[in-house]
């Protein structure tokens, strides 16, 4: 087997990442690699583990893009440097480069720190910290990160920069710039000031779907290559990629992989979160009950795909697209669902279920209610939520100990406060719960 390391030097940083996860590698660093005129210094969020096999094999990597019908792997060659996110040294360096434009995230919605009402949460312990030690040059949260290295971009005399947000939030730009706005205004007024005038927050819809690897993905890319790639990516040919926003001092030319830069994201971020998410998060929770692990083989199941369709048909109402521009959308999502070569295990999308409901499924039920339509694909994803918390097996959400014990009461009030905690006016619609207690009931029955 032949080890992976460059036969010709890496392209110069011009864009640097945090979050060196499945899908940045799916794909900005494709974009990157696709546009052929920048390299990136990508930084791991949490833990040093992405960054060592990486680091290891000179930043290369193959993204096996799988179909239904076949494999093809394909070398990417845009990182440039493979980093340990505790690496503040370097990371503060890469990001006060004036050779560097751009800043792309991809570090989940929990990272950002978020409050339920959306802004920042001053009383995280965490982020505490991050306020008491940037002035001496620490941090640890992703908002005191990119506090700590635009405040090293300032003193630099850098230039301005664009912050991309790649993470599924809605009005990921603005929402990003709230709570860095916010940290770096609790550490020093002119910094905060600095921030708002020289940083472009982006905002984009970004889509992808992008499994966790297994192990036996790398095997298959090492027969397929013959190259020993301990971090391989497993891809579904599907990408989309739509940008709103200035690039202040450049970017690399994503357009050539496809991306489209428009004046306002909002009705393709709405089409992506409701209907790909959306009915993501629905199958995440109910189609467990009905014994299935992953999206291919929930969507095979007429009832699950019932679910999903009804859903579909309730978010389109809402959108800003016609029926006959959603149809080609919708059937796409389907056989890309469809997929059964893409391992997506719903265990996956479970996750960090308060964080995003009610960015993928609440504003659908919010805008139901409010036309007097009883949402009922919408009461099968919160009533799998409620089924999910109550079964209390890996449930993985920042709010996971306050939730699973609402979730053991009986079942109107577990109904009714669980929610409480996503949105206190849908609380208050007895009809709704009742819709979503019947719902448990036939799920759990
Ligand atoms: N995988 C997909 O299909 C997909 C598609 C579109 C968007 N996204 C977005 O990308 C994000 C990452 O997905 P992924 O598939 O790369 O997952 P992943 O598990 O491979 O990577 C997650 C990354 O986020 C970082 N991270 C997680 N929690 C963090 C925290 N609290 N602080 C700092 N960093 C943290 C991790 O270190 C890692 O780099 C998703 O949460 C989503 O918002 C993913
Ligand atoms: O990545 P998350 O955890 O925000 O959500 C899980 C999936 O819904 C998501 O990853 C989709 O596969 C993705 O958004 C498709 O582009």
């Amino acid at each position: 087997m032949a080890p992976l390391v460059r036969s010709t030097p890496a392209l110069p940083v011009r864009h640097v990442h945090l979050g060196l996860g499945a899908f940045h590698r799916a794909h900005q660093a494709w974009y990157t690699h696709v546009a052929g005129d920048a390299g990136i210094a990508a930084f791991t969020g949490r833990r040093p583990d992405a960054a060592v096999p990486l680091a290891a094999q000179d930043g290369l990597y193959h993204l096996l893009v799988r179909s239904a019908s076949g494999d093809r792997a394909e070398l990417v060659t845009s990182l440039s440097g493979a980093y340990d996110g505790a690496d503040l040294s370097a990371w503060t360096e890469a990001v006060a480069s004036p050779s560097v434009g751009v800043l792309t995230l991809t570090v989940t919605e929990a990272a950002y720190r978020r409050s339920p009402s959306g802004s920042l949460d001053l009383s995280d312990p965490s982020v505490a910290a991050d306020v008491a030690s940037i002035p001496g040059g620490v941090a640890q949260t992703v908002p005191g990160r990119l506090v700590l290295a635009l405040a090293s971009r300032r003193a630099s005399d850098a230039g301005p920069i664009a912050v991309v947000p790649c993470d599924n939030l809605l009005d990921n730009g603005p929402t990003v710039a709230s709570v860095v706005v916010a940290l770096a205004g609790a550490v020093s007024a002119s910094l905060a000031e600095w921030i708002s005038s020289n940083v472009s927050f982006v905002s984009t819809t970004i889509d992808r779907i992008t499994p966790a690897t297994t192990a036996s993905d790398i095997a298959e890319v090492a027969s397929l290559t013959g190259f020993a790639d301990a971090a391989p990516v497993v891809t579904e040919p599907f990408t989309e990629w739509v940008l709103a926003g200035a690039f202040p001092s450049g970017r690399p030319a994503w357009e050539v992989g496809g991306a489209r830069f428009v004046d306002d994201v909002t009705p393709f971020e709405q089409r992506k979160l409701w209907l790909l998410n959306g009915s993501h998060s629905l199958l995440a929770y109910a189609a467990p009950l009905r014994g299935h692990a992953t999206v291919a083989s929930a969507v095979a199941d007429p009832v699950c795909r019932e679910w999903v369709e009804s859903w579909f048909e309730l978010a389109s109402v809402f959108l800003p697209f016609s029926s006959p521009d959603l149809a080609p959308y919708r059937a796409s999502l389907l056989e890309r669902y469809e997929n059964p070569r893409i391992r997506h295990n719903l265990s996956q999308i479970a996750m960090d279920g308060s964080l995003k409901l009610p960015i993928r499924v609440l504003p659908v039920v919010t805008q139901a209610r409010a036309a007097g339509v009883m949402p009922l694909a919408g009461a099968v994803a919160l009533a799998g939520w409620i089924a999910h918390l109550r079964r209390g097996v890996d449930v993985r959400d920042p709010r996971a100990s306050e939730l699973i014990p609402l979730a053991q009461a009986d079942d109107e009030t577990a109904v009714r406060s669980l929610l409480g905690v996503l949105d206190a006016a849908l609380a208050e619609d007895k009809e709704l719960i009742s819709v979503i207690v019947e719902t448990l009931r036939d799920l759990t029955r």
